[in-house]
């Protein structure tokens, strides 16, 4: 792991030392105050050059393009809402998604690294994270290109951690509004008015090449803004669930992914 990630700075191999229980509470707090917590210079330099190489190839080629127009929900309905609530405004996605039986190398063998899913599971309170039984969901690449973004969405999972592989020359900014809504209050007004580009408590965050970002996606909503110029903003995706098992839904897949696993 050593030379995927870099251990110096982040010891991932050694719960329970105090360096690892350090490193923990910073993420809490972090988590505690921002819904999310940042991880500069995590992947290895050497390795985010070979990822970024090895899978150069198969966007060309093999990539899913993502394209559709979706509510933040990615649903077609919604119970309770009629279908002119502004709360289901549509917006457009594009990008290219490569899936986790496309993958391979470096990421995955840090997604299925169980030190890595420890730590994660610590920073967040859990007794315990699992990788996704799904062989296309539980991790992804996804480059986008000029004028290419992911629209406002929520996330399935609770949490959502991605690895910044290779970050644009501008544009593909992550603008999120935490706690948008909770378990308990779908808030369709407040989602109404953040569509309408008038929810003041819009964040926008740039990160660097090899961060790792940990953020609350379930119920902070969150999109990645138009790529802007000649580099691709290319980001892995690494999805983890309290339960083993996870899975997406045939349909879910198909929307993702174009294709079912
Ligand atoms: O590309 C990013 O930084 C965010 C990705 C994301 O929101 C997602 O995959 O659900
Ligand atoms: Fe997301």
């Amino acid at each position: 792991m050593q030379s995927i990630i870099d251990l110096d700075r982040y010891p991932l191999d050694r719960p329970g030392t105090p360096e690892w229980q350090a490193l923990v509470d910073r993420a809490k707090a972090d988590l505690a105050r921002d819904g999310m917590f940042n991880l500069p210079g995590f992947l290895a330099e050497v390795a985010r050059a070979a990822t970024v190489a090895e899978l150069a190839p198969k966007f060309a080629t093999e990539a899913f393009t993502h394209k559709r127009r979706h509510n933040i929900y990615f649903r077609k309905t919604v119970e309770g809402l009629p279908a002119d609530h502004p709360a289901l405004r549509e917006v457009e996605t594009v990008n290219h998604t490569l899936c986790a039986d496309q993958v391979g190398g470096a990421l995955a063998e840090l997604y299925q690294w169980p030190a890595f899913a420890a730590f994660l599971a610590a920073t967040m309170d859990k007794p315990a994270l699992y990788p996704m039984a799904d062989p296309l969901a539980s991790h992804n690449v996804m480059s986008y290109g000029a004028g290419e973004g992911l629209n406002w969405h929520f996330d399935r999972s609770e949490f959502t951690v991605t690895l910044l592989l290779q970050a644009p020359d501008a544009g593909g900014s992550f603008e999120y509004r935490s706690d948008l809504r909770s378990e308990d209050d779908p808030n369709y007004d407040g989602v109404a008015r953040l569509l309408n580009g008038a929810d003041p408590e819009l964040r926008r965050l740039d990160l660097e090449a090899g961060t790792l970002n940990v953020f609350r996606g379930k119920n902070t909503a969150h999109r990645v803004t138009p790529v802007e110029g000649g580099r691709n903003r290319i980001v892995a995706v690494l999805t983890y669930y309290e339960r083993p098992g996870a899975r997406f839904t045939s349909e879910e897949q198909m929307g993702f992914y174009g294709r079912v696993a």
